[in-house]
């Protein structure tokens, strides 16, 4: 069995992949502050032959999960941005501060589609452009659903949106501070993602396929108009290819990959943005 770890500001998620049949066996997640100890939610070390990391978490929690690891599995695999890696240049100044799992989404991405516009929805919402010749822009990051609700201090922090609400509903001005909060901070979020999507493909002069995961995906998905595909397993595509350990990595393959998503023309986007600039 490989294990592979996807440790965030909020959770930390873990898989456990058959290496023979490539399919997934169990999964879950530990708020990130718990330490990892046998009893928590984490699967049986025993079965494990190898583990692939993706953190963003403080260098502690890592050292400790990692320490944990290698007294029990032999290969421990802890992913780094880089500057270049599978095709794909990073965009940043100083490529080793782009956040991990952004640098893992954005391999995922071209990987899958080639260019493409991948979006996390976690702690923090981040948008990250890849060109189709594998150039990175760099992306923006935007505070997430969470963290912009408990920033308002409001004391509506605990009252989530309930992620089978429907946009139309969320998208409604609110009638009490609760709903005002989560209707605002939804807004807030898939507006910023429609916005950047059509300025950046308006900028380069590509209209790329966007892919979006994290905690909060599915449910910014449904306000996001800009057609997409929803990849839970992004970040762990970006550790099937940068440490592939089977004969379907090998051959590219990353395990619950989303159809590609046929991205709208360059001139819809261009249109939609000259109209949106009328208003
Ligand atoms: N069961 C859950 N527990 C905690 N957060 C959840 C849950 N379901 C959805 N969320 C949302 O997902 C976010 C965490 O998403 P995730 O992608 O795991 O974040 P991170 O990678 O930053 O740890 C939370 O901030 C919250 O808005
Ligand atoms: C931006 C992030 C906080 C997002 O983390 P997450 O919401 O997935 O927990 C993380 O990718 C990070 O710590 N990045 C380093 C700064 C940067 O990417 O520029
Ligand atoms: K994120």
């Amino acid at each position: 069995m490989i294990l592979d770890l996807d440790i965030g500001n909020t959770l930390s998620k873990w898989r456990l992949k058959d290496a023979d049949s490539s399919e997934i066996r169990s999964r879950g997640a530990v708020w990130t502050r718990e330490e990892w100890r046998p009893g928590a939610d984490i699967p049986d070390l025993d079965v494990v032959e190898a583990v692939r990391i993706s953190s963003v978490a403080r260098a502690a929690v890592l050292d400790e999960t990692v320490g944990l690891l290698r007294r029990r599995v032999n290969h421990v695999h802890v992913a780094r941005s880089t500057a270049e890696a599978l095709g794909v240049v990073n965009g940043y100044e100083e490529p080793g501060r782009l956040g991990v799992d952004r640098w893992m989404g954005a391999l995922a991405g071209y990987q899958l589609a080639g260019g493409c516009c991948a979006v996390d929805c976690g702690s923090a919402i981040t948008i990250d452009f890849v060109l189709p010749g594998g150039q990175h822009l760099g992306g923006f990051i935007v505070p997430g659903l969470r963290l912009m609700k408990e920033s308002l201090k409001l004391g509506t922090r605990n009252v989530a949106i309930d992620p089978e609400s429907e946009a139309d509903a969320l998208l409604e001005p609110g009638r009490r501070t609760v709903d005002a909060v989560n209707h605002g901070i939804y807004m807030a979020a898939v507006s910023a993602i429609n916005r950047i999507y059509s300025e950046v493909c308006d900028q380069e002069g590509v209209a790329l396929p966007m892919l979006l995961t994290g905690g909060d995906a599915r449910v910014i998905s449904r306000g996001v108009q800009v057609l997409h595909a929803v990849w839970p397993d992004m970040v762990y595509g970006g550790l099937e290819a940068r440490f592939p350990l089977t004969l379907a990595e090998r051959a590219g393959k990353m395990a619950g990959a989303p159809c590609v998503p046929e991205p709208v023309s360059l001139e819809k986007i261009r249109a939609g943005l000259a109209f949106s600039m009328l208003l």
